[in-house]
Protein backbone atom coordinates (compact mmCIF):
# COMPACT_ATOMS: atom_id res chain seq x y z
CA UNK A 1 0.00 0.00 0.00
CA UNK A 2 1.51 3.32 -0.91
CA UNK A 3 2.26 6.02 1.39
CA UNK A 4 -0.03 8.33 0.37
CA UNK A 5 -2.92 5.84 1.08
CA UNK A 6 -1.86 5.01 4.33
CA UNK A 7 -2.23 8.56 5.30
CA UNK A 8 -5.74 8.87 4.44
CA UNK A 9 -7.23 5.55 5.06
CA UNK A 10 -9.49 5.53 7.64
CA UNK A 11 -11.17 2.43 7.20
CA UNK A 12 -13.13 0.80 9.34
CA UNK A 13 -14.53 4.17 10.35
CA UNK A 14 -16.99 6.23 8.83
CA UNK A 15 -17.55 9.74 10.50
CA UNK A 16 -15.85 11.38 13.28
CA UNK A 17 -18.21 12.88 16.04
CA UNK A 18 -17.01 16.11 17.95
CA UNK A 19 -18.42 15.33 21.53
CA UNK A 20 -18.80 18.38 23.55
CA UNK A 21 -19.82 19.82 27.15
CA UNK A 22 -22.02 22.72 25.45
CA UNK A 23 -22.93 26.03 26.71
CA UNK A 24 -25.95 28.35 27.13
CA UNK A 25 -26.34 30.78 23.68
CA UNK A 26 -28.74 32.91 25.33
CA UNK A 27 -30.21 33.81 28.56
CA UNK A 28 -32.98 31.48 29.03
CA UNK A 29 -30.98 29.00 28.01
CA UNK A 30 -28.66 29.42 32.01
CA UNK A 31 -31.18 27.71 33.93
CA UNK A 32 -31.89 24.66 31.78
CA UNK A 33 -28.51 24.14 30.68
CA UNK A 34 -27.60 24.06 34.45
CA UNK A 35 -30.24 21.25 35.43
CA UNK A 36 -28.96 19.57 32.43
CA UNK A 37 -25.14 19.41 33.77
CA UNK A 38 -26.60 19.13 37.76
CA UNK A 39 -29.49 16.80 37.56
CA UNK A 40 -28.29 14.10 40.42
CA UNK A 41 -24.90 15.46 41.32
CA UNK A 42 -25.77 16.99 45.05
CA UNK A 43 -24.54 20.35 44.00
CA UNK A 44 -25.50 23.35 46.36
CA UNK A 45 -28.38 25.55 45.52
CA UNK A 46 -26.38 28.57 46.20
CA UNK A 47 -23.08 27.62 44.03
CA UNK A 48 -25.88 26.87 40.94
CA UNK A 49 -27.18 30.39 41.68
CA UNK A 50 -23.39 31.57 41.33
CA UNK A 51 -22.56 29.85 38.54
CA UNK A 52 -25.59 31.45 36.34
CA UNK A 53 -24.45 34.91 37.50
CA UNK A 54 -21.75 33.94 35.57
CA UNK A 55 -23.24 32.90 32.61
CA UNK A 56 -25.51 36.06 33.13
CA UNK A 57 -22.48 38.25 33.19
CA UNK A 58 -21.82 37.58 29.47
CA UNK A 59 -25.45 37.66 28.25
CA UNK A 60 -26.51 34.09 29.11
CA UNK A 61 -23.61 32.93 26.01
CA UNK A 62 -20.49 30.46 26.91
CA UNK A 63 -17.83 30.94 24.11
CA UNK A 64 -18.14 26.64 24.07
CA UNK A 65 -20.08 26.49 21.22
CA UNK A 66 -18.62 28.92 19.01
CA UNK A 67 -15.43 27.32 19.91
CA UNK A 68 -16.63 24.35 19.11
CA UNK A 69 -17.89 25.62 15.46
CA UNK A 70 -14.43 26.94 14.84
CA UNK A 71 -12.93 23.78 15.82
CA UNK A 72 -15.56 21.88 13.15
CA UNK A 73 -14.67 24.05 10.65
CA UNK A 74 -10.57 23.62 11.52
CA UNK A 75 -11.28 19.58 10.85
CA UNK A 76 -13.14 19.45 7.83
CA UNK A 77 -9.97 21.92 6.71
CA UNK A 78 -7.57 19.78 7.52
CA UNK A 79 -9.08 16.51 6.51
CA UNK A 80 -10.17 18.20 3.03
CA UNK A 81 -6.55 19.89 2.38
CA UNK A 82 -4.83 16.02 2.97
CA UNK A 83 -7.30 14.08 1.43
CA UNK A 84 -8.78 12.60 4.19
CA UNK A 85 -12.52 12.08 3.26
CA UNK A 86 -14.03 11.81 6.39
CA UNK A 87 -17.44 13.56 7.17
CA UNK A 88 -17.31 15.32 10.96
CA UNK A 89 -20.65 15.50 12.95
CA UNK A 90 -20.91 17.51 16.50
CA UNK A 91 -22.95 16.79 19.39
CA UNK A 92 -22.49 18.02 23.23
CA UNK A 93 -23.89 16.26 26.23
CA UNK A 94 -25.56 19.26 27.73
CA UNK A 95 -26.98 21.77 25.19
CA UNK A 96 -28.17 21.85 21.71
CA UNK A 97 -26.84 20.26 19.42
CA UNK A 98 -27.58 17.34 21.28
CA UNK A 99 -25.25 14.22 21.47
CA UNK A 100 -28.63 12.07 20.62
CA UNK A 101 -29.33 13.75 17.55
CA UNK A 102 -25.86 13.88 16.25
CA UNK A 103 -26.12 10.28 16.49
CA UNK A 104 -29.77 10.04 14.45
CA UNK A 105 -28.18 12.02 11.88
CA UNK A 106 -25.27 9.92 11.61
CA UNK A 107 -27.20 6.73 11.43
CA UNK A 108 -29.56 8.25 8.85
CA UNK A 109 -26.68 9.18 6.48
CA UNK A 110 -25.70 5.74 6.32
CA UNK A 111 -22.72 5.25 8.90
CA UNK A 112 -22.05 2.49 11.13
CA UNK A 113 -18.92 3.21 12.73
CA UNK A 114 -17.92 6.18 15.11
CA UNK A 115 -14.84 7.64 16.05
CA UNK A 116 -15.24 10.19 18.64
CA UNK A 117 -12.81 13.22 20.05
CA UNK A 118 -14.10 13.86 23.31
CA UNK A 119 -12.80 18.20 23.97
CA UNK A 120 -11.52 16.47 26.86
CA UNK A 121 -7.92 15.98 27.13
CA UNK A 122 -6.94 14.05 30.53
CA UNK A 123 -8.16 11.03 32.33
CA UNK A 124 -10.79 11.58 35.12
CA UNK A 125 -14.58 10.51 35.86
CA UNK A 126 -15.37 14.02 34.44
CA UNK A 127 -13.12 13.84 31.30
CA UNK A 128 -13.15 10.55 30.08
CA UNK A 129 -16.33 8.02 31.55
CA UNK A 130 -19.26 10.63 31.94
CA UNK A 131 -18.51 11.14 28.24
CA UNK A 132 -18.99 7.33 27.18
CA UNK A 133 -22.13 7.12 29.73
CA UNK A 134 -23.61 9.64 28.00
CA UNK A 135 -23.02 7.91 24.75
CA UNK A 136 -24.23 4.35 25.97
CA UNK A 137 -27.37 6.38 26.89
CA UNK A 138 -27.89 8.03 23.76
CA UNK A 139 -27.15 4.84 21.69
CA UNK A 140 -29.69 3.40 24.16
CA UNK A 141 -32.13 5.50 22.46
CA UNK A 142 -31.07 4.91 19.11
CA UNK A 143 -32.15 1.37 19.76
CA UNK A 144 -35.43 1.75 21.17
CA UNK A 145 -36.20 3.27 17.83
CA UNK A 146 -35.26 0.83 16.08
CA UNK A 147 -32.33 2.59 14.33
CA UNK A 148 -29.52 0.94 13.19
CA UNK A 149 -26.53 -0.09 15.17
CA UNK A 150 -23.68 2.61 15.56
CA UNK A 151 -20.13 1.14 17.08
CA UNK A 152 -18.34 3.69 18.54
CA UNK A 153 -14.90 4.19 19.71
CA UNK A 154 -13.53 7.27 21.34
CA UNK A 155 -9.90 8.39 20.53
CA UNK A 156 -7.60 8.14 23.10
CA UNK A 157 -6.59 11.31 25.78
CA UNK A 158 -4.61 13.95 23.62
CA UNK A 159 -3.22 15.91 26.91
CA UNK A 160 0.66 15.01 25.85
CA UNK A 161 0.58 14.74 21.88
CA UNK A 162 2.28 17.97 20.48
CA UNK A 163 -0.69 19.19 17.88
CA UNK A 164 -1.51 20.04 21.48
CA UNK A 165 1.10 21.13 23.67
CA UNK A 166 2.90 22.94 21.52
CA UNK A 167 0.01 25.75 20.99
CA UNK A 168 -0.33 25.93 24.49
CA UNK A 169 3.72 26.55 24.62
CA UNK A 170 3.18 29.29 22.36
CA UNK A 171 0.55 31.05 24.03
CA UNK A 172 2.04 30.94 26.94
CA UNK A 173 5.10 32.51 25.70
CA UNK A 174 2.80 35.13 23.69
CA UNK A 175 0.96 36.17 27.11
CA UNK A 176 4.45 36.38 28.71
CA UNK A 177 5.07 38.84 26.09
CA UNK A 178 2.34 41.28 27.09
CA UNK A 179 3.83 41.56 30.52
CA UNK A 180 5.79 44.79 31.43
CA UNK A 181 9.54 44.21 30.17
CA UNK A 182 10.92 44.23 33.44
CA UNK A 183 8.85 41.12 34.86
CA UNK A 184 8.98 39.15 32.07
CA UNK A 185 11.97 36.73 33.18
CA UNK A 186 11.03 37.12 36.71
CA UNK A 187 7.39 36.06 36.08
CA UNK A 188 6.12 32.98 37.59
CA UNK A 189 3.93 30.32 35.44
CA UNK A 190 0.96 29.49 37.36
CA UNK A 191 -0.84 26.22 35.29
CA UNK A 192 -4.72 25.93 35.72
CA UNK A 193 -7.03 23.04 35.61
CA UNK A 194 -10.56 22.43 36.68
CA UNK A 195 -10.65 21.13 40.10
CA UNK A 196 -12.36 17.75 41.02
CA UNK A 197 -12.98 16.02 44.20
CA UNK A 198 -9.59 14.87 45.32
CA UNK A 199 -11.24 11.23 45.56
CA UNK A 200 -12.14 11.49 41.63
CA UNK A 201 -8.57 12.32 40.93
CA UNK A 202 -7.02 9.38 43.31
CA UNK A 203 -9.45 6.92 41.18
CA UNK A 204 -8.55 8.90 37.77
CA UNK A 205 -6.98 6.86 34.73
CA UNK A 206 -6.88 2.97 34.04
CA UNK A 207 -5.46 1.22 37.14
CA UNK A 208 -2.71 -0.25 34.99
CA UNK A 209 -1.97 3.11 33.58
CA UNK A 210 1.79 4.01 34.68
CA UNK A 211 0.24 7.25 35.29
CA UNK A 212 -2.38 6.36 38.01
CA UNK A 213 -0.01 5.31 40.48
CA UNK A 214 1.09 8.48 41.01
CA UNK A 215 0.36 10.75 43.96
CA UNK A 216 -3.22 12.11 42.78
CA UNK A 217 -3.77 9.30 40.00
CA UNK A 218 -3.89 10.04 36.18
CA UNK A 219 -5.88 13.08 36.61
CA UNK A 220 -2.92 15.08 38.53
CA UNK A 221 0.38 13.01 36.77
CA UNK A 222 -0.95 14.33 33.33
CA UNK A 223 -1.80 17.92 33.84
CA UNK A 224 1.90 17.86 36.03
CA UNK A 225 3.43 16.12 32.49
CA UNK A 226 1.66 18.85 30.69
CA UNK A 227 3.03 21.84 32.60
CA UNK A 228 6.47 20.32 32.66
CA UNK A 229 6.73 20.32 29.29
CA UNK A 230 5.21 23.75 28.55
CA UNK A 231 7.60 24.77 31.30
CA UNK A 232 10.47 23.41 29.37
CA UNK A 233 9.57 25.09 26.13
CA UNK A 234 9.07 28.24 27.92
CA UNK A 235 12.39 28.08 29.11
CA UNK A 236 13.91 27.01 26.04
CA UNK A 237 12.66 29.85 23.94
CA UNK A 238 12.94 32.39 26.55
CA UNK A 239 16.89 31.23 27.97
CA UNK A 240 15.42 31.51 31.19
CA UNK A 241 16.18 28.15 33.13
CA UNK A 242 14.84 28.39 36.68
CA UNK A 243 11.31 30.02 36.33
CA UNK A 244 9.11 28.96 38.98
CA UNK A 245 6.04 27.17 38.29
CA UNK A 246 2.69 25.19 39.63
CA UNK A 247 -0.23 23.26 38.79
CA UNK A 248 -3.12 24.58 40.34
CA UNK A 249 -7.04 24.73 39.98
CA UNK A 250 -10.08 26.71 39.61
CA UNK A 251 -13.97 26.47 39.49
CA UNK A 252 -14.03 24.12 42.72
CA UNK A 253 -17.99 23.28 42.98
CA UNK A 254 -19.34 20.49 45.38
CA UNK A 255 -19.96 20.94 49.36
CA UNK A 256 -17.12 22.75 51.44
CA UNK A 257 -16.53 19.17 53.80
CA UNK A 258 -15.86 17.16 50.68
CA UNK A 259 -11.71 17.47 49.64
CA UNK A 260 -11.39 19.14 45.84
CA UNK A 261 -7.85 19.76 44.48
CA UNK A 262 -6.12 22.64 45.41
CA UNK A 263 -4.63 25.68 45.67
CA UNK A 264 -7.35 27.61 44.17
CA UNK A 265 -5.84 30.29 41.12
CA UNK A 266 -6.73 32.59 43.27
CA UNK A 267 -5.57 31.83 46.57
CA UNK A 268 -2.10 30.85 44.64
CA UNK A 269 -1.89 34.38 43.59
CA UNK A 270 -2.18 35.71 46.93
CA UNK A 271 0.36 33.42 47.67
CA UNK A 272 2.60 34.57 45.35
CA UNK A 273 2.68 38.14 46.06
CA UNK A 274 2.74 37.53 49.58
CA UNK A 275 6.15 35.72 48.37
CA UNK A 276 7.08 38.77 46.34
CA UNK A 277 6.44 37.65 42.73
CA UNK A 278 7.01 39.76 40.43
CA UNK A 279 4.20 38.68 38.19
CA UNK A 280 2.19 35.84 36.76
CA UNK A 281 0.85 33.98 33.92
CA UNK A 282 -2.41 31.83 34.10
CA UNK A 283 -1.98 28.86 31.74
CA UNK A 284 -5.64 27.14 31.32
CA UNK A 285 -3.81 23.85 30.08
CA UNK A 286 -7.49 21.89 31.62
CA UNK A 287 -9.24 23.62 28.64
CA UNK A 288 -9.38 22.64 25.23
CA UNK A 289 -11.16 25.67 24.01
CA UNK A 290 -12.35 29.14 25.94
CA UNK A 291 -15.12 28.47 28.12
CA UNK A 292 -16.89 29.82 30.56
CA UNK A 293 -14.57 29.12 33.67
CA UNK A 294 -11.72 30.41 31.40
CA UNK A 295 -13.94 33.81 31.14
CA UNK A 296 -15.50 33.73 34.41
CA UNK A 297 -13.04 32.42 36.17
CA UNK A 298 -9.54 33.35 35.16
CA UNK A 299 -10.02 36.02 33.01
CA UNK A 300 -12.74 37.94 35.60
CA UNK A 301 -12.45 36.34 39.23
CA UNK A 302 -8.59 35.65 38.82
CA UNK A 303 -7.69 38.95 37.16
CA UNK A 304 -9.72 41.11 39.60
CA UNK A 305 -7.35 39.47 41.98
CA UNK A 306 -4.30 39.79 40.42
CA UNK A 307 -5.42 43.54 39.85
CA UNK A 308 -6.47 44.35 43.64
CA UNK A 309 -3.16 42.97 44.75
CA UNK A 310 -1.11 44.93 42.01
CA UNK A 311 0.01 41.85 40.73
CA UNK A 312 0.78 42.13 36.92
CA UNK A 313 -0.91 38.98 35.46
CA UNK A 314 -2.13 37.50 32.47
CA UNK A 315 -3.88 34.59 30.78
CA UNK A 316 -2.42 32.46 27.89
CA UNK A 317 -5.31 31.69 24.79
CA UNK A 318 -6.39 27.81 24.70
CA UNK A 319 -5.25 25.87 21.74
CA UNK A 320 -9.08 26.14 20.77
CA UNK A 321 -9.35 25.77 16.61
CA UNK A 322 -5.14 25.84 16.60
CA UNK A 323 -4.71 24.01 12.88
CA UNK A 324 -1.93 22.05 14.81
CA UNK A 325 -3.96 20.77 17.30
CA UNK A 326 -6.78 19.66 13.75
CA UNK A 327 -3.49 18.01 12.19
CA UNK A 328 -3.20 15.91 15.84
CA UNK A 329 -6.59 15.32 15.57
CA UNK A 330 -6.19 13.64 11.93
CA UNK A 331 -3.17 11.87 12.68
CA UNK A 332 -4.83 10.55 15.92
CA UNK A 333 -8.34 9.39 13.83
CA UNK A 334 -5.59 7.57 10.91
CA UNK A 335 -3.42 6.09 13.93
CA UNK A 336 -6.21 4.49 15.22
CA UNK A 337 -7.93 3.46 12.67
CA UNK A 338 -4.50 1.81 11.34
CA UNK A 339 -4.65 0.34 14.35
CA UNK A 340 -8.26 -1.57 14.09
CA UNK A 341 -6.77 -3.10 11.10
CA UNK A 342 -4.53 -4.58 13.22
CA UNK A 343 -1.28 -2.62 11.95
CA UNK A 344 1.03 -0.78 14.81
CA UNK A 345 1.24 2.84 13.66
CA UNK A 346 3.63 4.96 15.59
CA UNK A 347 2.02 6.37 18.48
CA UNK A 348 3.15 10.38 19.26
CA UNK A 349 3.35 11.61 22.37
CA UNK A 350 5.54 13.89 24.36
CA UNK A 351 7.19 13.28 27.55
CA UNK A 352 7.35 10.11 29.67
CA UNK A 353 4.21 8.74 30.40
CA UNK A 354 3.35 7.65 26.98
CA UNK A 355 0.63 7.60 24.88
CA UNK A 356 -2.84 6.94 26.30
CA UNK A 357 -5.16 3.29 25.94
CA UNK A 358 -6.76 3.45 22.99
CA UNK A 359 -9.83 1.50 25.09
CA UNK A 360 -10.61 2.14 28.66
CA UNK A 361 -10.95 -0.46 31.10
CA UNK A 362 -13.77 -1.61 32.78
CA UNK A 363 -12.00 0.25 35.90
CA UNK A 364 -11.43 3.36 34.08
CA UNK A 365 -12.01 6.88 35.70
CA UNK A 366 -14.91 5.04 37.97
CA UNK A 367 -18.33 6.85 38.43
CA UNK A 368 -18.36 8.12 42.02
CA UNK A 369 -21.53 7.76 42.64
CA UNK A 370 -22.56 4.28 40.68
CA UNK A 371 -21.78 1.89 38.14
CA UNK A 372 -23.78 3.05 34.92
CA UNK A 373 -23.45 1.55 31.35
CA UNK A 374 -20.33 3.55 29.24
CA UNK A 375 -19.54 2.95 25.56
CA UNK A 376 -16.05 2.31 24.36
CA UNK A 377 -15.10 0.27 26.98
CA UNK A 378 -13.53 -3.54 27.17
C1 LIG B 1 -12.77 17.96 34.89
C2 LIG B 1 -13.87 18.85 34.39
C3 LIG B 1 -13.94 19.47 33.16
C4 LIG B 1 -12.91 19.37 32.03
C5 LIG B 1 -13.24 18.22 31.14
C6 LIG B 1 -14.36 18.52 30.16
O1 LIG B 1 -14.26 19.49 29.41
O2 LIG B 1 -15.38 17.81 30.17
C7 LIG B 1 -15.16 20.22 33.12
C8 LIG B 1 -15.61 20.96 32.02
C9 LIG B 1 -16.72 21.81 31.99
N1 LIG B 1 -17.58 22.07 33.01
C10 LIG B 1 -18.53 22.96 32.56
C11 LIG B 1 -19.60 23.46 33.31
C12 LIG B 1 -19.96 23.01 34.58
N2 LIG B 1 -19.34 22.03 35.33
C13 LIG B 1 -19.99 21.85 36.53
C14 LIG B 1 -19.66 20.96 37.54
C15 LIG B 1 -18.51 20.14 37.60
N3 LIG B 1 -17.49 20.09 36.68
C16 LIG B 1 -16.56 19.15 37.08
C17 LIG B 1 -15.37 18.82 36.40
C18 LIG B 1 -15.06 19.22 35.11
N4 LIG B 1 -15.81 20.05 34.32
C19 LIG B 1 -17.01 18.59 38.30
C20 LIG B 1 -16.31 17.50 39.07
C21 LIG B 1 -18.22 19.19 38.63
C22 LIG B 1 -19.09 18.90 39.81
C23 LIG B 1 -20.32 18.15 39.44
C24 LIG B 1 -20.08 16.86 38.70
O3 LIG B 1 -19.57 15.90 39.30
O4 LIG B 1 -20.41 16.82 37.50
C25 LIG B 1 -21.11 22.74 36.54
C26 LIG B 1 -22.13 22.84 37.64
C27 LIG B 1 -21.99 24.11 38.37
C28 LIG B 1 -20.64 24.22 39.07
O5 LIG B 1 -20.55 23.69 40.16
O6 LIG B 1 -19.73 24.81 38.52
C29 LIG B 1 -21.08 23.46 35.34
C30 LIG B 1 -22.03 24.57 34.87
C31 LIG B 1 -18.26 23.27 31.19
C32 LIG B 1 -19.07 24.23 30.28
C33 LIG B 1 -18.52 25.60 30.44
C34 LIG B 1 -19.17 26.61 29.53
O7 LIG B 1 -20.40 26.72 29.51
O8 LIG B 1 -18.43 27.29 28.81
C35 LIG B 1 -17.15 22.56 30.83
C36 LIG B 1 -16.47 22.52 29.48
FE1 LIG C 1 -17.42 21.14 34.87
Amino acid sequence: MSDSRTRTDRTPYDALLLLSFGGPEGPEDVVPFLENVTRGRGIPRERLVEVGKHYFLFGGVSPINEQNRDLLAALRKDFADHGLDLPVYWGNRNWAPYLVDALREIAADGHRRVLVLATSAYAGYSGCRQYRENLADALAVLAEEGLPELTVDKLRHFYNHPGFVEPMAEAALAALGTLPEAVRDTAHLAFTTHSIPVAMADSSGDPADPARGHDGGAYVAQHLEVARLVAAAVADATGVADRPWRLVYQSRSGAPHIPWLEPDICDHLEELHGAGAAAAVMVPIGFVSDHMEVKYDLDTEAAARAAELGLPAARAATVGADPRFAAAVRELVLERAATERGSRPARCALGTLGPSHDVCAVACCPNPRAPRPAAAEQ
